[in-house]
């Protein structure tokens, strides 16, 4: 199979160059700058493209091997990844005297790279965030796009395939980046468009089988997107050797486990043994206030289920998740400037090291879309490939502060209210708004305050509601729910559901507050 590979230096949307790629339906990774040769060698791209980065070239151990240059495959270099092409072959490249962030316009003559993506006005809108510039070309390269301030904005020499470009194309802020990324792609690096999830299904299944032999797996399965995708897809390659465990921490929502038992007993025909820890997790919970280990406690006592139960069959040696590409991203090693860990995910780096399973993730591969398309090339029907994500950790981040069953009742009344309400309203075109949002649920605060409901005094607790828009969960805004939405919901709570007499909404973003309240 062809494939791209894309070396991060670093940047903050090095994961954007990553979805334009595999939108384009090529298959690429995301690696470190510093993937040794023999590595970039044996992975055998049909083309490069370079990351942009924080850092300055000519300042920086942030190099990444200039045998990539001699590989005979295409380059494209973008921000500070055509800054290090420049810097190693002979260019210059120098600190501006003032960044240039935001909104630009390139004027563009003939080149391969962006021909026919303008107008006759020949310019390009772009997006630009830089403080460095190239400042004299590397010998054989050529200026084929500038701006007032950025007198080389690309360049390239097409003997060599290798272009550079000062500009974000990944960004949608660039108008026609798209349309680049994928000349790059799919013109100069003549890589055909064949990475679709019917494709892979096959390659996949090869691959599991290949792996397991004859061991029996036991997999975590949440009822959530990614965790059903991979029963479904290990099930096809294994079938019975496949037992999921789906476990009711007691930070369920309402109705959940028996609607998980239910759709997995309809669509699929796996094995499905659900395990009641109720009494264990909120045991080991009672007391704790602080977030991150709430949610240590909790991944470890999945953990401890899942090794319980696979004691139980004979031949269990992998345990399976449903661990998807951000995932991996988001926790890659070899980066320099570790990101700041925000929040512990409960499976990923949340696992013992004593545990002996071996972990089997099918989709580690693929980003949350490319799941969602796998699960409806393998079958399973629209409701569940569609349903908003729901986090392992449950209710348990989502009652602030110490967890109680009482407490989780409310909420998870509370939160059926307003999911139900979100499928019953529609915008015109008679789209829900459960479909309109990406994620929604109602976070319980424990403060009282003072009400009123029929004359008398209430003294109660408060719910928020959260909604939010995201295509990848790494950022998100507020959705602008209908205020008569906002309004049922809002009553019906309050109504419905005592020891709740004030209901807030969320119009925070993330950045800079998270989707999770904790
Ligand atoms: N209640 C649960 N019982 C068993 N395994 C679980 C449970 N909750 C989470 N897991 C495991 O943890 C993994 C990560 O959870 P995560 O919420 O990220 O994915 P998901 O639930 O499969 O999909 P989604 O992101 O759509 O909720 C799951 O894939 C699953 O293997
Ligand atoms: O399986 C999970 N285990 C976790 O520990 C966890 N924490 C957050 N999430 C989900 O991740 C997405 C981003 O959430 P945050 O903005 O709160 O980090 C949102 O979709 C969250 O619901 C989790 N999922
Ligand atoms: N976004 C980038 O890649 C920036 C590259 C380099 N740090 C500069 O400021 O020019
Ligand atoms: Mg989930």
């Amino acid at each position: 199979m062809d494939k791209i590979l894309i070396l991060d230096f670093g940047s903050q949307v090095a994961q954007l160059i990553a979805r334009r790629v595999r939108e384009a339906h090529v298959y690429c990774e995301l690696h470190p700058f510093d993937m040794s040769l023999a590595d970039i060698k044996a992975f055998n791209p049909s083309g490069i493209i370079l990351s942009g980065g924080p850092n300055s070239v000519y300042e920086s151990d942030y190099q990444a091997d200039t045998g990539l240059l001699e590989l005979g495959v295409p380059v494209l270099g973008i921000c500070y990844g055509m800054q290090w092409m420049a810097h190693v072959m002979g260019g210059e490249v120098t600190p501006g005297n003032q960044r240039e962030f935001g909104y630009a316009e390139v004027a563009i003559e003939p080149n391969r790279l962006t021909d026919g993506l303008s107008d006759d006005s020949h310019m390009l809108e772009v997006w630009m965030s830089h403080g460095d510039k190239v400042a004299k070309l590397p010998q054989g390269f050529d200026v084929v796009g500038h701006t007032p301030s950025c007198p080389i904005a690309i360049m390239q020499n097409p003997t060599k395939n290798f272009y550079g470009v000062q500009f974000h194309p990944e960004v949608t802020h660039t108008i026609k980046g798209r349309e680049l990324l994928n000349r790059f792609v799919l013109d100069i690096c003549a890589v055909k468009p064949s990475w679709t999830m019917p494709n892979y299904i096959d390659e996949a299944i090869a691959k599991i089988r290949e792996q397991v032999g004859t061991d029996d797996v036991i997999l975590g399965l949440s009822g959530g997107v990614d965790s059903s995708v991979a029963a479904a897809l290990i099930h096809r390659a294994i079938g019975d050797q496949l037992t999921c465990v789906f476990v009711d921490h007691g930070l369920l929502r309402l109705n959940e486990g028996k609607m998980v038992m239910d759709m997995f007993a309809r669509n699929l025909g796996v094995k499905v043994i659900h395990v009641d820890a109720s009494v264990d997790f909120m045991g080991k919970l009672a007391g704790e206030t602080d977030p991150e280990k709430k949610r240590k406690i909790i991944g470890a006592e999945f953990v401890e289920v899942f090794q319980r139960e696979s004691g139980k069959l004979t031949n269990a040696k992998w345990l399976a998740q449903g661990t998807i590409y951000p995932d991996v991203i988001e926790s890659a090693g070899g980066k320099k400037n570790k990101a700041h860990a925000i929040k512990s995910h409960h499976n990923v780096g949340g696992l013992p090291e004593d545990m002996h399973l071996q972990l089997l993730e099918p989709l580690r591969d693929l980003f949350k879309d490319e799941v969602r398309e796998l699960g409806v090339a393998l079958g399973l029907p629209r409701e569940m490939v569609y349903r908003h994500p729901f986090p392992g950790p449950g209710l348990g981040v989502r009652i602030l502060g110490e967890v109680k069953a009482e407490y989780a009742d409310l909420l998870r009344r509370a939160d059926d209210i307003f999911i139900q309400e979100l499928r019953n309203f529609k915008d015109e075109q008679g789209v829900s708004w459960y479909d309109k949002t990406s994620q929604a649920f109602a976070v319980f605060l424990p403060v009282k305050s003072v009400g009123v409901m029929g004359d008398g005094r209430t003294y109660d607790y408060v719910v928020a509601l959260r909604a939010v828009i995201t295509n990848d969960f790494m950022t998100a805004h507020w959705a602008h729910l209908p205020y008569d939405l906002l309004g049922t919901v809002s009553n019906r709570i309050i109504n419905e559901v005592r020891g709740i007499n004030r209901v807030v909404y969320d119009v925070s973003g993330k950045p800079p507050a998270t989707i999770e309240w904790e």
